[in-house]
């Protein structure tokens, strides 16, 4: 049997020494690397498994790192780690102090941007095409390659429209497998379509921008691949080879089922089949809370609209969009236009739930500021995967919404403790009450409670909660960390002490209740899952300040850094807010 090829590659330089012929065994050995690191560890796989064969080919025409290519997302980059100087540590993909799920400069030159949201890809490109400019450097060649579901971002447009006129060294990959994480949606998606079918009437868009247009070509055959990007290679000015490939490539589910298989957890990397986990009775993930909420609210409020940008299955709106397809939108990966498209919609007297991953709303802050809080339109954000996300890392936990959403006037702030909670503020914002924008913020993963199908009950807003009374020592949880608490303190043998309150709204605060919480114990603990900098714990502290209470304060949560990727217990402990940590940090006070 002849060696794997791929052992014989540690960097892009020895995959340049190959022979043309022998890239396609390289191909085939490259994404079975894959397929077993992914089957146990789990991982994005069917994006990466789509372009093996051009990551090859880029790698083997072009000089990297000297030359500079960009990944967009960079879920799809498993390849370009593994033939860049990773593949023996790519068995830590995403693990607690292992590699990055993404590209990443601090781990290799050749990931020349940090990436994980998407759409960035064109810009930074583009930026560094201009500094070679700017150096004389006419050698350097800048590659981005962005998917179909990316270039259709406000961002991506920006980036081609200067590109356009800026005369710079600049290739643009299109890897178009007209599939984001669920089925690509829009005009772009239409025209893509239309140009691979040959049945595209118009000029060629990217023509009209100024681009060198090239393809569609077939993004599985290597030698056409390579003979392409040798060609465009001699070209200068901006150019756009548009690549056609199958999201999942080489392994039958993941072709078949793109949605299941982008990231499919465990799986049989023999056969392909899933490992199904015993999820009976387990409560439910709160994604499903709001996606069966939501559509069983629309039911009797026909008001309520549902919009997300591009993660229809991620945050369950795919159950109102299979039931309501008029009422509940993908407007592809466009969060700016999802909240200002809900802030439009509210001044018609809709009920928007916007429903947006806490860490892919930090690209929409202005339009909630100047959009919808300054106007006090009552939209209603969902903000799921708020606080720590897991393995995909820095770039997705939803540290900071607390912290960058409470300084907003107008807005309100809620995190519920639980599944019911989460309903229950759902059923509140719908009921037309609020006159003015509400952020709701829950974490990725399951809740804790498995009746939770309750009669449906309004939260007053502003109020909190004692979840145990105690007199000396008073914890402050917000959202569903108080479960880290409840765990903590049940632990302690001598608690009597230890009161816990659920302040479930971070704005406005409930001063009532925290003036009685001051004036009746010394210490107190504020735990959230969140930047701590700005965040809850520093409004209970500016409450403090403001009101002169002199009560002992500490402040646990998300420290000032960024957070790289693990389990979420790894995080949490981490960050000190598992209940071990939690436990002990009361246990000093006892
Ligand atoms: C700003 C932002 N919004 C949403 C996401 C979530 N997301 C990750 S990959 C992806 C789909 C990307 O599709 P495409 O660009 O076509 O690449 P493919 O997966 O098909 O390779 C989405 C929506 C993200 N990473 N960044
Ligand atoms: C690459 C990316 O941004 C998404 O695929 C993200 O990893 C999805 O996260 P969830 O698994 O929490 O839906
Ligand atoms: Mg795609």
């Amino acid at each position: 049997m002849t060696a794997p090829l791929l052992n014989s590659i540690k960097f892009p330089k020895d995959l340049r020494a190959l022979e043309k012929d022998q890239l396609i065994k390289l191909s085939k050995e490259l994404r079975g690397f894959i397929i077993n690191i992914v089957a146990t560890k789990e991982g994005h796989l069917g994006a990466s498994l789509g372009v093996v064969e051009l990551t090859i080919a880029l790698h083997y025409v072009f000089n990297t790192p000297s030359d500079l290519l960009v990944w967009d997302v960079g879920h799809q980059a498993y390849g370009h780690k593994i033939l860049t100087g990773r593949r023996s540590t790519f068995h830590t993909n995403r693990q607690f102090k292992g590699i990055s799920g993404f590209p990443k400069r601090e781990e290799s030159t050749y990931d020349t941007f940090g990436v994980g949201h998407s759409s960035t890809s064109i810009s930074a490109a583009l930026g560094m095409a201009m500094a070679s400019k700017l150096k004389g450097d006419t050698q350097t060649q800048h590659i981005a390659v962005i998917g179909d579901a990316s270039i259709a971002s406000g961002m991506a447009f920006e980036g081609l429209n200067h590109a356009g006129v800026s005369d710079t060294n600049l290739l643009v990959i299109l890897n178009d497998n007209a599939i984001g994480i669920d089925p690509s949606v829009g005009a772009l998606k239409q025209y893509l379509t239309n140009v691979k079918k040959g049945t595209q009437k118009q000029d060629n868009i990217f023509e009209a921008l100024n681009f060198e247009y090239a393809g569609p070509i077939d993004g599985h055959d290597i030698h056409k691949l390579i003979d392409e990007l040798k060609r465009l290679k001699t070209i200068s000015g901006p150019k756009l080879l548009h690549v056609i490939t199958t999201k999942g490539k080489g392994l039958k589910q993941a072709e078949t089922d793109q949605v299941k298989y982008h990231a499919p957890g465990k799986f049989d990397a023999k056969t392909g089949e899933l490992l199904k986990k015993a999820f009976i009775n387990q409560p439910p993930k709160y994604q499903d809370v709001f996606g069966k909420t939501i559509l069983e609210l629309a039911k009797t409020n026909k008001n309520i609209v549902g919009i997300t940008p591009a993660m229809p299955t991620g945050s369950s709106l795919k159950y109102m969009m299979s039931e309501m397809p008029d009422r509940a939108f993908d407007v592809g990966i466009a969060e700016q236009h999802a909240v200002t498209l809900a802030a439009g919609m509210a001044t018609q007297g809709l009920i928007p739930f916007c429903n947006i991953y806490s860490t892919f709303l930090q690209r929409a802050y202005d339009q909630i500021i100047h959009d919808v809080a300054l106007q006090k339109l009552p939209v209603v954000f969902c903000l799921d995967r708020a606080g720590l996300v897991g393995e995909d890392g820095a770039t997705h936990h939803g540290a900071f919404d607390l912290a960058y959403l409470r300084c907003i006037p107008n807005l309100t702030i809620f995190a519920p403790r639980d599944e019911i909670e989460l309903r229950d503020i759902m059923f509140t914002a719908q009921m037309g009450n609020l006159k003015q924008p509400i952020a709701i913020r829950y974490p990725r993963g399951r809740g804790i409670t498995l009746d939770w199908k309750k009669p449906f009950k309004e939260i007053k807003i502003g109020t909190g909660k004692l979840l145990k009374k105690g007199n000396n020592i008073a914890v402050l949880s917000i959202g569903a960390i108080s479960k880290n608490v409840t765990e903590a303190i049940n632990s302690i043998n001598n608690h009597d002490k230890i009161a816990h309150y659920d302040m479930r709204f971070v704005a406005p605060l409930d001063e009532t209740l925290l003036h009685d919480i001051m004036k009746n114990h010394t210490s107190i603990i504020t735990i959230e899952d969140g930047v701590i900098t700005g965040g809850f714990g520093s409004s209970i502290l500016e409450f403090a300040a403001a009101n002169n209470y002199k009560n002992s304060i500490k402040n646990l949560g998300i420290p000032n850094k960024f957070i790289e990727q693990g389990s979420i217990d790894e995080l949490q402990k981490l960050c000190s807010i598992d209940a071990d940590s939690i436990k002990q940090i009361l246990s000093t006070y006892l």
